[in-house]
Order: structure tokens, then C-alpha cells, then sequence
């Protein structure tokens, strides 16, 4: 049986002026992927993620989302759509405790409105945000104000914020930048974890190998706007092109 694509990008193109960042990319994403990109500073991985998730628009070419093209659509329409993110620098509000921080991303996902009958903090929001705390083992920083946590918690925490909606798909921009080599693993396995119950393709934007190799089924690597190697991560980081421009473990 072939497997379902939810993500099938087409020709995408985007330049900015004479830098080409997209070149006529074609990438198809299943259903189950988890899916790594690796590439230099500046080889295009950023801009992907950007054009996937409605952030930068592309010049030409097509994003498929279940079949539908959701080329010039707002961030926020996409994500509703199911494809969700979260940023190299985590995006949360630093005042916020991190069970608040989940019950605003919930209720934002769930569009629901605050009113005196349904107050943001039901016990149902409530409720969501300490599973999915707890999904993350985070239950200890529950109540702590989120500048008061270390880098890996929030980074933790970002993820979480996008698990929230349930995504189909769910982009991670460098989820190991900033944490430390002792804690990169035991962090992607938490991440993995907690995935593990959902439904949604991983793309994960990633420059350590040693992550690329343990996490991720399959490795799209981008050079100068271009996909220049489409594989498994050992047959990818094995590839004399990928050796010489994107690892520098060429000999
Ligand atoms: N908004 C922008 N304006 C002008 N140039 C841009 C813009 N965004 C990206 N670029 C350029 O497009 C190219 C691809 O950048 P991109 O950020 O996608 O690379 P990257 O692979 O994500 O790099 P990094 O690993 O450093 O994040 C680079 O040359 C970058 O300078």
C-alpha cells in the first residue's frame, strides 16, 4: 500500500535578488516522516520551513497540503490546516508560567473565545496543558515563570505549544541549537516520546549529524537553494557531495 503524502511541495522557487534560496525544490513528505534538513548557513533550510508554513511566500511553484495548494496563505490559516512549528529561538511568553503558556496556545488552536462562562482557564484547558506538560516531563516547572527555565525546558516548552493543535505536520527549526552535547539527546528523546502518540510528519531542521542519524528516517540536504540529496541518513551522509558541502567531512 502507498503511503499517504501530506505535504507535497512542487517547483518552489524564491530568490532575493541575485541568492537563489529556493531552487525548484520537489519534495513529498508520508504521513509518518521524520524527516531532517541539513545544510550549511544559508543553504535554504530556513526558507523551506518559512514557505511551508505560510511565513514567506514563494516566487513560484506549489505547496500541496492533503492535495490542496496553500500557496499565499496566512501562517495562521495554515497552521489551523495542521501544519504547525516551532522556532530556533522558542517563542514564549517569558512572564508566563508554562502551563499558561499552553493554555493560551489551546485556546488559540482551538479558537475558542474567552467569555465569563468559558474562561481561559477551564478545567478543560487546564487539564490539556498539564497532559501535554506531562507528555514532555515537565511537570516540575509547571508554575514557574518561563524566563526563570533553562534552554532545554523552553525549548521543550515550544514544542509542546505546537503539539497543542494536534498538527499533521510539524516543523522544528533546530531543536538542539543552544542545548548542550549532554542534553541534545536525552531533548530529542523526550520530543520523540512524546510524538510518538501523534499523528504528524516531523521535519526537523538539524546541524548536528550525531541527531540527524538517531532521529530522523530520512534526510533532505540542501546546498545554495537546492536539494542535493534526498535519502536515508547513513546513504545521505555517505555522499561525496554532502561530504564536501554540507558536512566538510570530505577527503
Ligand atoms: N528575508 C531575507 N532577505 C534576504 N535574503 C534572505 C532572506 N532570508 C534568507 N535570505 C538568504 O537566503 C539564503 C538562504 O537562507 P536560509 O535562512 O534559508 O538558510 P539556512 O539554510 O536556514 O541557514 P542557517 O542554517 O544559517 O539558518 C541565504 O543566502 C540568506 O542570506
Amino acid at each position: 500500500m502507498s503511503e499517504e503524502i501530506v505535504l507535497h511541495v512542487k517547483g518552489l522557487k524564491k530568490a532575493f535578488g541575485a541568492v537563489i534560496a529556493a531552487d525548484n525544490l520537489d519534495v513529498q513528505v508520508p504521513a509518518a516522516a521524520r524527516l531532517s534538513l541539513i545544510g550549511s548557513n544559508g543553504a535554504g533550510k530556513t526558507t523551506f520551513v518559512n514557505m511551508v508554513t505560510g511565513y514567506m511566500k514563494p516566487d513560484s511553484g506549489q505547496i500541496l497540503l492533503y492535495g490542496d495548494n496553500v500557496v499565499g496563505f496566512s501562517p495562521r490559516r495554515i497552521s489551523r490546516m495542521g501544519v504547525c512549528r516551532s522556532f530556533q529561538i522558542p517563542q514564549l511568553c517569558e512572564s508566563m508560567t508554562p502551563v499558561d503558556n499552553l493554555i493560551v496556545a489551546g485556546t488559540i488552536a482551538s479558537r475558542q473565545k474567552a467569555s465569563f462562562f468559558r474562561p481561559v482557564h477551564d478545567r478543560q484547558n487546564v487539564d490539556r496543558a498539564l497532559e501535554m506538560l506531562a507528555r514532555f516531563g515537565l511537570t516540575d516547572y509547571a508554575d514557574q515563570p518561563v524566563e526563570q527555565l533553562p534552554g532545554g525546558v523552553r525549548k521543550l516548552i515550544d514544542i509542546a505549544m505546537a503539539l497543542v493543535s494536534q498538527p499533521r505536520v510539524l516543523l522544528l527549526d533546530e531543536p538542539t541549537s543552544g542545548v548542550s552535547s549532554e542534553e541534545k539527546f536525552p531533548l530529542m528523546d523526550r520530543v520523540m516520546a512524546a510524538l510518538a502518540g501523534e499523528k504528524a510528519a516531523v521535519i526537523f531542521v538539524e546541524h548536528d549529524m550525531e541527531v540527524v542519524t538517531r532521529y530522523a528516517d530520512r534526510v533532505l540536504a540542501f546546498y545554495s537553494g537546492d536539494i542535493i540529496a534526498d535519502d536515508t541518513p547513513e546513504r545521505v551522509l555517505a555522499d561525496p557531495k554532502v561530504q564536501e558541502f554540507v558536512t566538510g567531512t570530505a577527503r
